[in-house]
Parts: structure tokens; C-alpha cells; sequence
């Protein structure tokens, strides 16, 4: 069979039946950066299957001020009913395409902190704390310093030691400044908000512009795509399939031998081998659905749809997190224009912005559309009204009570070590426990960084096409809805203070006046609160078996051989900034594994 000659789309005919080293399943971030990686050896051939498509390079994917990319997003996916917040459920996102979330995301990157990788090491993860985690941040990504005026006139700041400089990923920060973001920046120093010098040197509460994964030369996205497969495109070892989705792993025994597969709008099943690994990175809802799928999984779930059990793992689908989110919007008298609205309701603003920045010119459109620019990261120290109670509560409280009632014993094991690093974090106040950012316009965001709730992802289905249930269980442990109470406090106190009050704001829904109690809090809660931020994880997570982990510190599946999981879902516990920062350290870290484990060059 004549394969492709150089790193590109091959077609399912090409594929059918062959045998690659590696197969990977799922083309984002952490599946690129192990295609990527492994193909440096001319010798390896690896093979992505990945169930979207390419994109076609369309404004809404490539231009921050356009973002728009609705076309890659994974239709169909709904949560169970939120049983904390009133019944409701709720669409969520993920993407579905070649670069996987990093073609779609908000674009924001922030590495996770030395307290998050801590609790990883403390949770049985020797190796993966953050001196071991550094190497890799610096490895994948290539850091463009802004504009030294614009950084000083518009509180950037950074410590170029921390930094990669050499690596495929693109990043720095807009070269566009909307003005209130000063005002939300005077504001928040003056409730207590201390200005961090570089969030991706280890502690970041306090306040920071977020980098954003800008390539500054062509003042557009760089996605995972376009740093791990266009930039070595005459590697003829590396092949993605594209609108292809598998099915199920392959087991001789229980070593995996390859992988199942149809097209992603259907078809006849085919098969592929990969005699060395099947490497999972399908993200954080879908790898523990192809796992379960596959005969790995819960031994009583995958009994009770008749699927043989290749090897019990009762964790694989739990100790499923996000960040769930709330926006509150927010009038002003005295707004300052432009902002962030202002490419959507002024068309001559928008007309010229986009001209400059067809010029290469400082812009609103390198500056992710309707978001802004500077966030807020809070220790529970820097909350307001937050009762020590809040801590005994959480410390006093069964673990198993936080948990689906039949949960396995060592899922509960590892729930009650990670409670009880939750209740250090909360005490550390180096540890951002909550995040919130005024987008220059109407609307602030909220979202909490350290959940202590915890969902669950489970087929309903032995067919790959039929979703899985997503029991997202959020806010069902009592602790989550105080820390974000006092969140929103705290966010009062910065929209009035002096600098935010002098634009004549006004708190509006789901706030407002009549909002004042500890118990109106938590009914706006209830009803406004979002269970996701897109931000999904920890679902297949790296622990010791006994804790109900799923694979071990060299990201090798308990139980069988032959599989490893490389993605999101391999995070033990919610990180403190965004994931795709981690997921890229986190897959460089797994490739090099891979490679030292097969003495690749
Ligand atoms: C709208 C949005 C905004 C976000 N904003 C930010 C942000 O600003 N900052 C931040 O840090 N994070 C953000 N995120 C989250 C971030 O993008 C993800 O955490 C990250 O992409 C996860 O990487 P991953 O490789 O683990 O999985 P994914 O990026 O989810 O990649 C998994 C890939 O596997 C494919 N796949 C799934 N099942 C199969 C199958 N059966 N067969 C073949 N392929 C399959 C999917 O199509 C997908 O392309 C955002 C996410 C979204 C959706």
C-alpha cells in the first residue's frame, strides 16, 4: 500500500488495516504534541485518528477579534439534570476538529501553579511536581515579548526566566488595550488585590493580564494544529485521519493491539494496529467513554451493557471537574468606550480596528472577541465575608457524602485525600481558589478554580455515536456555593470601589439589590450558576490504583499494556489557571516517557 509521503491527511482506504507504532486517538492539543514529539524519530510512524475535521482557516478560528469557531464545536452534548442547581441541564462545549479545543478556546494561557503540582506529588504522582513541570512549560512554547511601553502603560509584566523561548507554541499578549481595564485594575488594588509579576512563575493571586496563544508575525491564533502538525509537514511518518472516530480499543489479552473505527457520519467499522501503543488523548469526556467501551471501566457498568471486561478499573469516568461559571451583568452611566462591545455595536470602530489590523497594526482584534484582558485570581484570604466555617465545614464533612452513594471504596479513598489538600488550599494564600474578570463592557465572570464536587462520566451505550451520560453533580458538595457567595462579594467590593464607581455602575442580573443575604446568594446561584467553563478534566486521573486511579505516573493504564492516556482527563485535581497550558506540559512530559521508554530518538 503507498502511504502518503509527507506529514498529512490520509484517507481511511490508506489506513485500513495497518500498522502504525503508535495509534493516538483524538487530535488535540495532547494528541498533537505526542504525534509531534514521537514523529522527531524519522524511524516512528504514528497514526492520529481524530473525529473532526480540519478547519479551513476561517476568520472566526484564526482572528482573535473575530472568534466565532461554532462550526467545531461537538454537537449534542448535555448534562444530567444539575440535581444542585434546580433540575436544570445544560449544553456543553468541547471541540471537534483537527487541534481539538486549541483551535475553538478562548485562547487564554496560564500555567497551573507550585501548590496545584504539589497536590499532584501528594496524591502518589512522584515526578510531576512543579521543578519537574518547568522543563516542559519552557519546552513546548516560544514566549514574544509585547511592546515594552505597552507593557508598562498597561500593567503587563513577566519574568522572561520562566519563559520558553524556543519551543512550537506561539504566545504573548494583544497589542490592543481597551481603557476601562485600568479602571478594573485601580479598582481591585484598592479592595486588597495585589499585582502579580508573572502568573506563570508558580503563585498567581492576585491581578495579571492572561497571555494569550498569539503568533505576534502573523497576529493570529496558534492552535495546537498549527504547532504540532502544519510546522512539520515534511514528516512522512505522521498521518492524521481526519472525521474519524474510534469506537472501542483492541485487546489480544489484555495487551492493546489497535484500534476500531468508523467515519465520524457514519459508516462500516474498520480496524488499525499499532504495535508498540494506543495512546488515549480524546479529552476528558471521551477518553473514559472509549475506555468503558473498550471493556475497561467499572466492572458493574460494563456487565450490565454486556461488554467482556478486559480489566476492572473502577475509576475510569469519575472524579470528574470543571469550573463552573457565573456572569453577572452589569450598567453603567459613564461607560467608557470603546470596550469590549464596541467592535459588535459600532461598526465604524469595528471598520477600522479591522483595517489596522489587516495592516499589522496595534488592534481590537488581536484581543479575543467580547473578553477582556485582565483577571482577578482570589485565595480564599481574599474573599469577602468568607466564614472560617466554611473551612471546619469542609474539613468535618464524610467524604463518601460527596459521592454517588454505591461509589467504589478506593474512589472514595482518593476523594478524601484530595478533600483534605482542598481544605489546605483553602488556607494557603498562595492558592487562587476562584477567578473572576470584567470584560470591559456589561458582563464579569466568576468561576470557581478548587471544587470540591465531583461528577461522573458513564456510556448508556456500547455504540461510540450514543453520548455518554455527563453527571456533572455540580455544586452538590455544600462547600462550592459558600466559596462563590463570598466571591461575589468580593467582586461587589471591587465594582464599587472609587475607580469602578466613577463609570456609574449598576449591578444587574442574576444580582442586584435585593440580593443581600447568604441565602439570596445561594438562590441566584442555584439558578444562574453554569456547571462548565469548558475547562472539563481529571476523569481518567493519574493516582495510585487504591485511590481509584486510572493510569500511574508514566500515564500507563492499570491493567493492561500497550495503553496510555496522554489528555485533560489524566489532571488528578482542577487546576488553579486554565488546562491548556498543563495539557501541553502534561503531554510533553508523557512524550518524553514514551520515548525514553522505547529509546526514540
Ligand atoms: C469554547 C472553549 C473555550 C476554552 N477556553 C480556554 C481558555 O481560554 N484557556 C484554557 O486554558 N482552556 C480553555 N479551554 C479548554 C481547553 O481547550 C481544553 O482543556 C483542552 O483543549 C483539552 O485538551 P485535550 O487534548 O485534553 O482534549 P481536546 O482538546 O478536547 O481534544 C480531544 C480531541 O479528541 C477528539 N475525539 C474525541 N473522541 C474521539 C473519538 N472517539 N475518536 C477520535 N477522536 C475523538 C475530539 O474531536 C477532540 O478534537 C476552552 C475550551 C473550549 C471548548
Amino acid at each position: 500500500r503507498v502511504l502518503p509521503s509527507h506529514a498529512s491527511p490520509v484517507s481511511a482506504r490508506a489506513v485500513q488495516s495497518a500498522n502504525y507504532d503508535f495509534v493516538i486517538v483524538g487530535g488535540g492539543p495532547s494528541g498533537l504534541v505526542l504525534a509531534d514529539r514521537l514523529t522527531e524519530d524519522p524511524k516512528v510512524t504514528v497514526l492520529v485518528i481524530e473525529a473532526g475535521p480540519f478547519d479551513q482557516g476561517e476568520d472566526g478560528v484564526r482572528v482573535p477579534g473575530a472568534w466565532n469557531p461554532v462550526p467545531y464545536f461537538w454537537p449534542g452534548l448535555v448534562t444530567e439534570p444539575l440535581t444542585a442547581l434546580n433540575g436544570r441541564a445544560e449544553q456543553v462545549v468541547v471541540g471537534k476538529v483537527v487541534g481539538g479545543g486549541t483551535t475553538i478556546n478562548a485562547m487564554n494561557i496560564l500555567r497551573a501553579t507550585t501548590a496545584d503540582f504539589a497536590a499532584w506529588v501528594s496524591l502518589g504522582n512522584g515526578g510531576w511536581g512543579w521543578n519537574d513541570m518547568l522543563p516542559f512549560f519552557k519546552k513546548g512554547e516560544n514566549f514574544t515579548a509585547p511592546d515594552p511601553a505597552f507593557a508598562a502603560s498597561n500593567n503587563i509584566s513577566w519574568d522572561d526566566s520562566v519563559r520558553g523561548h524556543g519551543g512550537p507554541l506561539q504566545y504573548s499578549y494583544s497589542n490592543y488595550n481597551y481603557p476601562g481595564s485600568g479602571q478594573w485594575w485601580s479598582a481591585g488594588l484598592s479592595v486588597g488585590l495585589k499585582p502579580v509579576h508573572d502568573p506563570s512563575s508558580g503563585v498567581n493571586t492576585g491581578l495579571f493580564w492572561v497571555p494569550t496563544v498569539l503568533d505576534t508575525k502573523t497576529q493570529t491564533r496558534c492552535s495546537a494544529r498549527v504547532a504540532h502538525y502544519d510546522s512539520v509537514k515534511t514528516r512522512p511518518n505522521y498521518h492524521v485521519l481526519a472525521e474519524h472516530q474510534v469506537a472501542k480499543v483492541l485487546f489480544k489479552g489484555t495487551r492493546a493491539t489497535g484500534v476500531q473505527y468508523l467515519g465520524s457520519s457514519g459508516g462500516n467499522t474498520s480496524t488499525v494496529f499499532a504495535s508498540k501503543e494506543v495512546i488515549l488523548a480524546a479529552g476528558a469526556l471521551h477518553t473514559p467513554q472509549i475506555l468503558q467501551l473498550s471493556g475497561v471501566g467499572p466492572e458493574k457498568l460494563l456487565k450490565s451493557l454486556g461488554i467482556p471486561v478486559v480489566a476492572k478499573l473502577p475509576g475510569v469516568g469519575t472524579n470528574f471537574q470543571d469550573h463552573a461559571s457565573i456572569v453577572v451583568q452589569y450598567n453603567f452611566s459613564n461607560i467608557i468606550t470603546p470596550n469590549a462591545g464596541s467592535l459588535a455595536t459600532n461598526a465604524t470602530y469595528a471598520a477600522e480596528q479591522r483595517a489596522l489590523y489587516d495592516s499589522h497594526q496595534p488592534s481590537a482584534f488581536t484581543v479575543v472577541r467580547g473578553l477582556g484582558s485582565t483577571f482577578g485570581a482570589l485565595s480564599f484570604k481574599d474573599l469577602a465575608n468568607a466564614s472560617a466555617s466554611i473551612i471546619s465545614n469542609a474539613k468535618t464533612r464524610d467524604a463518601a457524602a460527596s459521592l454517588p452513594a454505591d461509589e467504589d471504596r478506593t474512589v472514595v479513598a482518593g476523594y478524601k485525600a484530595q478533600r483534605e489538600i482542598l481544605v489546605q488550599q483553602l488556607q494557603n494564600p498562595d492558592m487562587a481558589v476562584s477567578v473572576t474578570a470584567w470584560d470591559t463592557f456589561s458582563s464579569v465572570m466568576v468561576a470557581v478554580l478548587k471544587p470540591f464536587s465531583r461528577g461522573k462520566i458513564t456510556i448508556k451505550s456500547t455504540d461510540v455515536r450514543v453520548e455518554p451520560k455527563l453527571d456533572y453533580r455540580t455544586a452538590t458538595d455544600p462547600s462550592d456555593l459558600p466559596i462563590l457567595t463570598a466571591t461575589l462579594r468580593k467582586l461587589r467590593q471591587i465594582m464599587s470601589a472609587p475607580a469602578m464607581a466613577a463609570l456609574g455602575t449598576n449591578e444587574a442580573a442574576p444580582l442586584g439589590a435585593h440580593v443581600q443575604s447568604d441565602e439570596d446568594f445561594e438562590t441566584v446561584l442555584r439558578a444562574s450558576l453554569g456547571a462548565s467553563s469548558a475547562h472539563q478534566c481529571c476523569s481518567a486521573p493519574m493516582m495510585p490504583l487504591k485511590m481509584g486511579g486510572v493510569v500511574d505516573p508514566k500515564h500507563n493504564v492499570y491493567g493492561v499494556t500497550g495503553l496510555r492516556i496522554a489528555d485533560v482527563s489524566t489532571f488528578p485535581m482542577a487546576v488553579s489557571g486554565g488546562p491548556t497550558a498543563n495539557v501541553y506540559a502534561v503531554a510533553e512530559k508523557v512524550a518524553d516517557i514514551v520515548k525514553k521508554t522505547y529509546k526514540l530518538a
